[in-house]
């Protein structure tokens, strides 16, 4: 059997597309199992499955997985598209027929999906392509996924940060976090009253992953949530560094402990069959074997990180109770008794689930059943966890448990509810991860039940034995991402398309203004340059991130460098035990005043690399990626530096606003952009052993100095990133209210001209000098106000956003009369 390959990236020989249209998909499938029968022999043999219902399991397993996506943001906005949706998308769509049974395909909510704000749909891409209303409908998610309205995420992926229940306020790590979906979840969580509350969330929230390129694919996702509560890391989650932050009003010093930790972990990934059907064809045990390890270890670190009676959350893709109920089992075993599951049978009621399992088999690599590690060949027991095989007092750890509808551990399968497959179980942490290298080993097969048990040399020595196996996951991953991706890619290019005719449109237009408006040419082009770097930054993501990195903020994505500091760093042990402390060492990071000749004596902590080995901006030859000499600091301003100052002044900003919270990413008296983080992020990148976390990004971009020939009062204006979190602290000096009609003129063109609108708010806008200002726009009770940086030029205003934050606007603009 052979399938052509489709256009994509990559040579990889005898890489095969599985067809992607339901109709076709069956017949090809059934030749994919009959080549690959070690899956269905597995399974089988664990019984995990009940027997009636197998057919039907496998069945599921052939179709195409339906696209999902959530609906995201604050909750009156998110409710505002859920209506939308609702009353608007669904009709229209529900009167497409297609398919062989004539059936329409229009989104369905997800029924156990709290507020009806997470949606799947079936529809085959061929229909999206052919059909206007579909095409429509697309175009309305790839604007609103693009302004993080939306967020496309695979069904069942969406399940465990629902179990992780994040509250405002609180501290959360996920430990691998890339590319991000369930972490933008959790940010939304953190975030989840701001508009009640009209604060600053106080929330944390640290996205790890070990994968550098998947650690910007996460900056990237994550960034359209504007939070300034998120940081990015780049460590092995098994070996991530204990940090003593220091809280409380004497600033005691404490070691980083969070509230809820999210360990999805990597794995082989066979809950995903229906998106990747070369993990069915290229199906084996050796992936779960090799996994095992690396899964027990984060895990074991997560719960070492937890804060006593925080909540841990462990998923996989996988069915496979090797990686899942095994790693679970051996854990609860090392915890001694510190750690429980938790029984959430009262969350997600609507979600269908089977529990776990207390008995599963092993194969060998060799595809043979093996009772116990004494069986496997001497030779190769090496490769072979004890822990891989079921406890002896598995029946106590509550990992099944099915009466009265109790169920602990979840299991998901695909004809549950025509989704993935997942696992999730839930965890609380009570008392300290301590002392885990006196634990007799069952997991170690290597004799070795000292403190090497779980040290670093050894973890890295394993690590490397798997790391292969997991490369190729990753990757394979990586190729599903692809594959999805490049779904989006096609669409977001034809978009682009149209946003280039419509971009030639805008210039030609602007020409047009800046003839009237000679004086402000210069300004006028500045502020459409960056706009165009911004643009350009969303055409590829990596170029996207790095330049802005580079640019801006100067964030360190030198592995070299981090990885020397990890060393120092892997330091194994439950935080809320001091008795690592000696192995820390301090490089005190001071709070900057940002005048020259103090700045300049600001070291980077990882400025000492020699020269030879990391000159800036010099070509990796492997990866091609950028490597920078050094990891620019976080500075944070002095309250009295003199800029602040004027920009209180100009906009009226509260006292309230807390200033200290205000940040610069480079060494330069002129800092062009003045980022902001929250009060616990604050608290992390000033700890005094921070060197040891290596931050890939952290801050949102709140003010920018805009450069101009003409003569203004202040340089600095909003940006669009930040400037609902500081709008409820300005003054309304330089705010001017528009109606939806005044709002339609400033989406007409790039800069059109004052006398175009409203004479009221021509009166207003002649009040105000040459600068930024806010336009606020309050469209009706139900929906969120419009918030947004305008510059006020001589006799034209320009809207300060991104393309595609523009686009989506015009869209809800134009959905705001149905
Ligand atoms: C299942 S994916 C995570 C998906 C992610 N939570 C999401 O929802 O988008 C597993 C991730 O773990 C990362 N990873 C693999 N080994 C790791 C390790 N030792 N420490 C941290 N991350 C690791 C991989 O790069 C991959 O991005």
């Amino acid at each position: 059997m052979t399938w052509k390959k489709k256009k994509r990236g990559g040579n990889k020989k005898n890489r095969q597309e599985a067809p992607r249209e339901r109709d076709n998909t069956k017949s090809l499938f059934d030749d994919i199992v009959r080549e690959n029968e070690n899956f269905e022999a597995f399974y089988k043999a664990q019984n995990i499955i009940p027997e009636t219902e197998w057919e039907r399991f496998m069945e599921v397993n052939k179709i195409t997985l339906p696209t999902s996506f959530r609906i995201t943001g604050s909750r009156s906005n998110a409710f505002e598209l859920r209506n939308l949706m609702i009353n608007v998308h669904v009709p229209e769509l529900n009167k497409i027929q297609f398919g062989s049974d004539n059936r329409s395909e229009a989104p369905r909510p997800l029924l156990w999906y709290p507020d009806g704000l997470g949606w799947q749909h079936s529809a085959p891409r061929n229909t999206i392509k052919k059909n206007l209303v579909f095409q429509n409908f697309h175009k309305w998610l790839v604007a609103e996924t693009e302004v993080g309205n939306i967020n496309r995420q695979e069904a069942v992926s969406m399940i465990p940060p629902l179990f992780l229940d994040v509250k405002p306020g609180h501290w959360v790590l996920d430990m691998c976090a890339a590319p991000g979906s369930k972490t933008v979840q959790i940010i939304e969580a953190v975030h989840a009253n701001d508009l009640q509350d009209k604060t600053i969330p106080s929330g944390l929230v640290i996205a790890n992953d070990a994968d550098m390129k998947r650690s910007c694919m996460l900056v990237h996702q994550a960034k359209r949530l504007k939070s300034p509560c998120l940081i990015v890391t780049n460590h092995d989650a098994a070996q991530f560094p204990g940090v003593y932050v220091k809280q409380g009003l004497n600033e005691e010093k404490r070691p980083i402990q969070f509230d809820r930790i999210l360990a999805d972990v990597p794995c082989s990934g066979d809950g995903t069959l229906r998106k990747n059907f070369l993990i069915w064809k290229n199906w084996g045990v050796g992936s779960a074997i090799g996994l095992h390890y690396t899964q027990v270890k984060i895990l074991l670190r997560g719960a070492q990180l937890a804060k006593e009676n925080g909540r841990i959350v462990y998923s996989t893709c996988s069915m496979n109770p090797l990686e899942n109920e095994a790693v679970v089992a051996e854990v609860l075993r090392r915890s001694r008794g510190n750690l429980h599951l938790v029984d959430v049978s009262d969350q997600l009621p609507q979600l269908i689930r089977a529990p776990g399992v207390t008995s599963w088999k092993v194969m060998s690599k060799e595809n043979k059943w093996v009772d116990k590690l004494e069986d496997i060949n001497p030779k190769y027991q090496k490769k072979y966890e004890k822990s891989l095989w079921p406890p002896p007092d598995v029946d106590q750890l509550n990992l099944e448990r099915w009466q009265a509808h109790t169920v602990i551990i979840m299991r998901i399968y695909p004809h549950f509810q025509d989704t993935g497959a997942f696992f999730v179980a839930v965890l609380q942490k009570t008392g300290p991860i301590t002392d885990i290298s006196s634990i007799n080993s069952s997991m170690s097969n290597k004799n070795t039940c000292d403190t090497k048990d779980v040290s670093i040399d050894e973890a890295n020595e394993n690590d490397n034995q798997n790391f292969n196996e997991e490369i190729d996951i990753s990757n394979e991953t990586n190729k599903n991402d692809n594959q999805n991706f490049n779904e989006e890619i096609d669409i977001s290019n034809e978009a682009n398309k149209n946003d280039n005719q419509n971009f030639n449109k805008e210039i030609d237009i602007s020409n047009e203004a800046n003839e009237n408006d000679n004086q402000n040419f210069n300004e006028k082009i500045d502020i459409s340059n960056e706009a165009n770097e911004n643009d350009n930054q969303n055409f590829n993501e990596e170029i996207d991130i790095s330049n802005e990195t580079n640019e801006n903020d100067n964030q360190s994505f030198n592995e070299e460098i981090d990885i020397s500091n990890e060393q120092d760093g892997a330091i194994i042990v439950d935080p809320s035990t001091n008795d690592t402390l000696d192995n820390y060492y301090v490089v005190p990071v001071k709070r900057h005043n940002v005048d020259s000749s103090r700045h300049k004596s600001h070291k980077c902590p990882k400025v000492e690399k020699p020269e030879t080995e990391t000159k800036p901006d010099d070509e990796d030859q492997e990866t091609g990626t950028q490597k920078r000499a050094c990891e620019e600091p976080f500075i944070f301003l002095d309250p009295d530096y003199s800029d602040i100052s004027k920009i209180r002044e100009y906009y009226g900003l509260s006292h309230e606003f807390p200033t200290d919270q205000l940040l610069v990413r480079s060494v330069n008296e002129r800092n062009k952009i003045l980022y902001f983080v929250s009060e616990s992020v604050k608290q992390v990148l000033q700890a005094p052993d921070c060197h040891r976390l290596r931050v890939v990004n952290s801050g949102i971009k709140i003010f920018t100095r805009q450069e101009t020939n003409e003569p203004i009062k202040c340089e600095f204006r909003f940006n669009s990133e930040g400037l609902v979190m500081i709008y409820p602290y300005i003054s309304k000096k330089r705010v001017v209210n528009f109606s939806l009609e005044d709002l339609k003129i400033l989406l007409s063109e790039p800069t059109p001209l004052i006398d175009r609108f409203d004479e009221k708010i021509q009166r207003r806008l002649k009040e105000l000098d040459m600068g930024c200002i806010i336009v606020y726009i309050d469209p009706c009770k139900e929906r969120d106000a419009i918030i947004l940086p305008v510059w006020r030029a001589a006799v034209s205003l320009n809207l300060l956003c991104r393309k595609e934050e523009r686009r989506a606007l015009e869209l809800r603009v134009s959905n705001f009369h149905q």
